[in-house]
């Protein structure tokens, strides 16, 4: 078997892996992901016990345990780009020997959830509620440099380029459903079922005004409009798409929950961001650790 080369797979002096600076045996097999590196700690103030806190430019990770079960959390920071780097380097902490640099035969599926921020796009989606993603749509890049066709749900691409008639110079958006099992164990009353949609920033590409004027006026319109199989879009934010995408690829199961903080319908903002986010944590754990 070929083995990676030092410009590929690229360790850090003591071992750990490139960006993340992690060791394989400080990463658990369940992971939470967030974007804010602040994140981290407000969600590892409910451990039991904290075994490791490892930070690296954006990227800061705390494992421990909560109600006894192991579990990482992980900052990606903002974007789809860094899920490329992020998504490729758990993976290779789990399923790459880092002393012989080859892939091992045996596989482990991490279960990896985003807790994140989000705008809802539907005026019934409420601020301060929480989404969970069964399915995800990419307006940026990163999936199309994979071999990934098999992982994408082509008859709603194909329904969503009809709909959207997008600017042909940008990328034709990509839909990857989360891992059914876990979005199951994750909807309850309580929660929006949700068909997130992921891209490249966070004004024009949202369809967001300051200063400059959008090159399609109508895009998040359409955008709401859309839907397929009793599927609308109901979310915006930056990195789902590809934490989906990702994972099916690579044998991981994911899921995504959002806070939704801005309702981009109805104009509002949340009153308190910090309560919407723990409450989105305080989920997060129960339902991990529910039996
Ligand atoms: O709160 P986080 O997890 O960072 O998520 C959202 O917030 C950021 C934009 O403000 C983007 O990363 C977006 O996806
Ligand atoms: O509208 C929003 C709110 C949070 N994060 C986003 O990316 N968009």
């Amino acid at each position: 078997m070929n083995h990676l080369a030092a410009s590929e797979l690229i360790l850090n002096k003591d071992g750990s892996i490139y960006h993340l600076n992690l060791l394989p045996e400080q990463i658990a097999d369940t992971v939470i992901l967030v974007g804010d590196q602040d994140r981290v700690g407000k969600i590892t103030q409910y451990f039991d016990t904290i075994e490791h806190v490892v930070q690296k430019r954006e990227f800061h990770t705390q494992t421990g345990t909560y109600k006894g079960k192991r579990i990482s959390v992980l900052s990606t920071g903002i974007g789809t780009d860094n899920i490329d780097i992020v998504l490729n380097e758990l993976d290779a902490l789990v399923n790459i020997d880092f002393e012989t640099r080859q892939i091992k035969e045996k596989k482990t599926s991490l279960t990896i959830v985003r807790v994140g921020t989000s705008g809802s796009i539907q005026a019934d989606i409420p601020v301060d509620s929480i989404v969970v993603s069964k399915l995800g749509v990419g307006f940026d890049t990163v999936l199309h440099f994979y071999q990934s066709e098999q992982v994408q749900l082509q008859d709603f691409n194909q329904a969503l380029e009809e709909h959207l008639d997008i600017y042909a110079r940008n990328s034709k958006p990509y839909v990857v459903p989360s891992d059914e099992a876990l979005a199951e164990k994750f909807m309850s009353p309580g929660v929006y079922e949700g068909f997130t949609g992921s891209n490249v920033g966070f004004y024009a590409p949202q369809g967001r005004v300051l200063r400059l004027p959008l090159k399609d006026g109508n895009l998040r319109d359409k955008i709401a409009t859309f839907e397929f199989k009793g599927k609308r879009i109901t979310n915006l934010e930056m990195e789902t798409s590809a934490i989906f995408g990702l994972s099916k690829l690579l044998g991981h199961k994911a899921l995504s929950l959002n806070a939704i903080i801005a309702n981009r319908a109805t104009g509002e903002f949340t009153k308190d961001g910090v309560k919407a986010v723990d409450e989105t944590i305080r989920y997060c754990l129960e339902k991990l650790t529910e039996a």
